[in-house]
């Protein structure tokens, strides 16, 4: 332990069945030991006499199946026992997720030369699984639990750790604009998921994709008050995500580009999937969403995705009202089955302060790494790159600032096409307040390809604006690599950040 203070420690004796829900406040820090039994954080198991972390503000809770013994070391003033866990029946979700995986079946046609076109394709695709609940329900939560089940699953199959390396990981979708999973806020992503996600923290989720080198532990804090130790083993796990750049953290902002980009993920998908050999095709993926996709204004855009993505189980994570708005709206679709699993009581809609917090971290996480229990440090640059080596956009901006195409006059065009890439004039007055703090994207395509394939393609990483001098015609950015910036084009969107 990393003080002189010895810290508050209490035993909890956790019945089967029951989980030990907890928040904590912004100073608090806490380890839990498992002393006796078994338990789980989220899917992910504490290794017996381990103290695991928690700190920044997490909420989370410690389930056990058969009952556990518990030691909680630290300062915790929200903390209870809670005999409702949605628990078992997410386990029952998981084991027909399973079954399914079983049963699923490739195409013949395609391993098949002389197969009778003419009959009717017998594949029997992986569960492709997109989860829809109101804000706060839990998805992101239920989305880890069921992957780390499955990485857990695939080990147990391989006779050890390290076993879904040879596929079988499930695919991620983060759909979520609003948080980052396992990159940066702003973003839709996809990845293949082969490690177990664990919960110190409320940043990175859903693994990282920021490590550039092996991780280097954040040095213990020097105030007499007591905090755990970091854990390498405790640390979200490095991952290899394909991210496509919003740059808005709601799907309503600059709705035609998310419509865009949930076709650009649904082609990705269907490329990763393909990717992970038969094994990683069987297990399929798992999409999370926004929140506000269950409001009644927003759900038509679960429809758009199930196309996109090709769903074929779409998971209510909450009440049966909801799920009779989504099975009423998915009525004619006769590929998709809804099914629905209660909401847990332990989740709750973060506050929009909390969730700016956690946005802030996650950005920041991306340059400097941290929080402490979920990432070891990084150290960003300071780039200055004169006006005439960049071109910063907008993707589509000024549609918006135009007129609707109703009040044009008859054939006339939109000034602007939805994903145009709108240049920014770095000299004109205005730009300072619009271009500091903010995080511009790094796309994948190079400067000689299509404005779209920049605009909509996926992204190399991103970029922070410190400053800008319109004097000297120069821009100062952090970036989390040295050297020259890899593109010319750099693309804007609306999040920003305090680098403070
Ligand atoms: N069983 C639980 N006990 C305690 N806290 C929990 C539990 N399940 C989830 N939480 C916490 O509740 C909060 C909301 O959960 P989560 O982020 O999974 O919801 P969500 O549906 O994805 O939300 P959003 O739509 O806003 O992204 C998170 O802080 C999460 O850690």
């Amino acid at each position: 332990m990393s003080s002189s203070n010895p810290p508050a420690i209490r035993r909890v004796s956790l019945p089967p069945l029951h989980e030990f829900r907890f928040e904590l406040e912004p100073k608090e820090a806490i380890s839990i030991t498992l002393l006796q039994g078994t338990a789980e954080v989220f899917g992910c198991e504490l290794v017996p006499g381990q103290p695991h972390p928690f700190g920044d503000e997490v909420r989370a809770a410690v389930w056990t199946s058969e009952g556990a013994e518990l030691e909680v070391a630290g300062r915790l003033e929200t903390s209870y026992e809670s005999s409702e866990s949605p628990l078992p029946s997410y386990l029952s979700l998981h084991l027909a997720l399973a079954r399914l995986r079983l049963l699923a079946r490739p195409s013949t046609f395609a391993s098949n030369p002389n197969a009778d076109l003419s009959l009717p394709d017998d594949e029997v695709p992986g569960p492709r699984m997109m989860l829809v609940g109101e804000r706060g329900a839990g998805k992101t939560t239920l989305v880890k639990t069921l992957v780390n089940w499955r990485t857990r699953e695939v080990w147990a199959k391989a006779g050890g750790r390290g076993g879904a390396a040879n596929g079988g990981g499930v695919v991620v979708v983060n759909l979520d604009v609003g948080e980052g999973g396992c990159t940066m806020p702003g973003t839709t992503s996809l990845v293949s998921i082969n490690s177990l996600l664990p919960t110190t923290t409320p940043v990175s989720p859903l693994g990282t994709a920021t490590s550039s080198g092996p991780p280097v532990p954040f040095p213990a804090p020097s105030s007499s008050e007591w905090s755990p130790s970091s854990s390498i083993d405790a640390y979200a796990p490095p991952v290899n995500p394909l991210v496509f750049w919003h740059g808005h953290t709601s799907p309503n902002e600059h709705g035609p580009v998310y419509e865009q980009l949930l076709k650009r993920v649904g082609k990705a998908l269907k490329r990763k999937l393909d990717e992970g050999g038969v094994e990683g095709w069987k297990a399929g993926c798992v999409v999370d969403t926004p929140g506000e996709w269950a409001e009644k204004k927003a759900m038509g855009n679960v429809s758009k995705a199930v196309r996109a993505l090709e769903i074929n189980i779409v998971l209510v994570v909450g009440n049966e009202r909801l799920e009779g708005q989504v099975r009423k709206l998915l009525e004619t679709n006769k590929t998709v089955t809804v099914v629905r699993v209660p909401a847990s009581q332990g989740a709750a809609e973060d506050d929009s302060a909390y969730h700016s917090r956690v946005k802030d971290a996650q950005i920041r996480s991306y340059f400097y790494g941290g929080p402490a229990f979920t990432q070891g440090v990084l150290s960003p640059f300071s780039i200055i790159v004169k006006f005439e080596d960049l071109r910063i956009v907008s993707v589509g901006e000024a549609a918006d600032t135009v007129v609707p195409d109703s009040a044009l006059p008859l054939g006339a065009g939109r000034i602007v096409g939805d994903t145009d890439l709108v240049p920014m004039d770095l000299t004109a007055s205005r730009t300072p307040s619009e271009l500091v703090n903010k995080v511009l994207a790094i796309p994948q395509a190079g400067d000689e390809d299509s404005d779209e394939e920049r605009g909509m393609g996926p992204v190399l990483g991103w970029v922070y604006v410190s400053a800008i001098d319109q004097t000297k015609k120069k821009v100062t950015l952090l970036s989390p690599l040295p050297g020259r910036l890899p593109r010319k084009t750099l693309i804007l969107g609306s999040l920003d950040w305090q680098d403070s």
